[in-house]
């Protein structure tokens, strides 16, 4: 089987910020901090801090615009959206309110319809600047539909998941599910700046909170090797929300995002890396049906499935899958993955996994752990799937 490299980068990741190092063990609550993605004219900043959605000057810098829409759903609307629009009201002439129904069900054409719907009902020109208040799937439906109006106006994520705030809002991924496969619908559109206030995470409920956690495990086994050693120890701090613990994480996910993205927007190799887990958590969330399980948790067991696999061919040794399901596990996510068809489960995660976007010439291709800190893509025979399938649903 061929083995592509996908750790060729052109820079080193960057170092560990000093500052945050020390806030993220002292208990001190951290400043703010800003991670800025390279992609030429359209760079970006993301601001990590304290009290951010409702501070206008951070929106301040951002081009004149006509109005301005807020996207996000029931659920976070009467939370943070009016502290949202006062900080905004005070920048655009108009400033309208969208919440869509929440969840992973509703990440589809007819919802996205809504948002289209609304921008037309108000008449909202070419100048009209979307805000996605939310987590992933508003976040992705919102850049979706800000990268189609009128073929494109301009959009700023304020993620207020910490799945959000580490992932999905940074890099442009946007778009919609299909019935038969995650994100199949969508574009690559970048936001003009990401607003992560850690104080929205106060009311994230746990699950949704563990849901996170499993994207800010993944950089550690493809990438930061030393980020996983901080995670084992500031795991427990980064569960009790302390300010420090999360302000290290969001901020070091972000960085290792940014240094991906910077240097593969489009994914034609090394972005492919941030898809550790997927390929087995997408075959998890459409096989059970979209919102059965988060995103999160199905990227939790399909690191695990992933790294058994990595295991399987000999890449890693069982210390190290070992030590990734303990984390796993730590941070309150399932580690065994579930039964998708009780006559031929594997066959039906193979049926699945076939439409991942990844796959070439109808061969799946999996991110597998090279070694601890380096990812790799590849091929794998369908027998050695089936085997780690088998031995790793519950
Ligand atoms: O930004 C990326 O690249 C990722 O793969 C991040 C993932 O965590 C995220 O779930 C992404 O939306 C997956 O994209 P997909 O193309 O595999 O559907
Ligand atoms: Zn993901």
């Amino acid at each position: 089987m061929q083995a592509e490299n996908l750790l060729a980068p052109s820079g080193a990741l960057p170092e560990f910020p000093p500052i945050l190092r020390a806030a993220a063990t002292s208990g001190v609550r951290p400043p703010t901090q800003e991670v800025r993605i390279a992609l030429g004219e359209r760079s970006y900043p993301i601001f990590i801090g304290s009290g951010l959605l409702g501070d206008a000057a951070r929106y301040a810098g951002l081009p004149a615009a006509s109005a301005a829409l807020i996207v996000t759903n029931t659920t976070v609307a009467p939370l943070y959206a009016e502290r949202l629009r006062a900080a905004l009201q005070g920048i655009y002439p108009t400033v309208y309110l969208l919440a869509l129904p929440d969840g992973e069900p509703y990440k589809d054409w007819q919802t996205l319809n809504l948002i289209f719907d609304a921008l037309l009902q108000h008449g909202c020109d070419r100048k009209t600047v979307l805000f996605a208040l939310g987590g992933g799937v508003v976040g992705d439906m919102t850049g979706f539909a800000a990268a189609c109006y009128m073929r494109g106006v301009p959009f700023v994520q304020v993620p207020t998941t910490l799945l959000a705030q580490v992932d999905s809002s940074v890099g442009g991924k946007t778009g919609i599910n299909h019935p038969l496969g995650k994100n199949m619908i969508g574009a690559f559109y970048q936001p003009r700046l990401v607003v992560c206030d850690l104080d929205t995470l106060d009311t994230l409920p746990a699950r949704e909170f563990s849901a996170g956690l499993a994207e800010v495990i993944k950089y550690g086994p493809i990438a930061d090797m030393a980020f996983m050693d901080w995670l084992e120890t500031g795991m427990d701090a980064l569960r009790a929300r302390e300010r420090g613990a999360l302000a290290h994480a969001v901020r070091r996910s972000c960085e290792i995002k940014a240094w991906v993205v910077g240097q593969d927007e489009r994914e034609s190799g090394l972005r492919a890396i941030l898809n550790f887990g997927h390929t087995f958590g997408h075959a998890i969330e459409a096989g059970l049906g979209y919102g059965q399980w988060l995103h999160g948790e199905a990227v939790g067991a399909g690191m695990v499935l992933a790294a058994e696999l990595s295991r399987a061919l000999g890449l890693v040794d069982a210390a190290f899958t070992e030590r990734l399901v303990r984390l796993i596990e730590r941070a309150g996510l399932p580690v065994r993955a579930p039964v998708l068809d009780s006559k031929d489960n594997a066959g039906r995660y193979l049926e699945l996994m076939r439409v991942d976007k990844k796959a070439e010439g109808g061969a799946i291709r999996f991110v597998l752990i090279d070694g601890p800190g380096r990812a790799v893509l590849r091929a794998v025979p369908d027998a050695q799937v089936r085997a780690v399938i088998d031995a790793g649903c519950a």
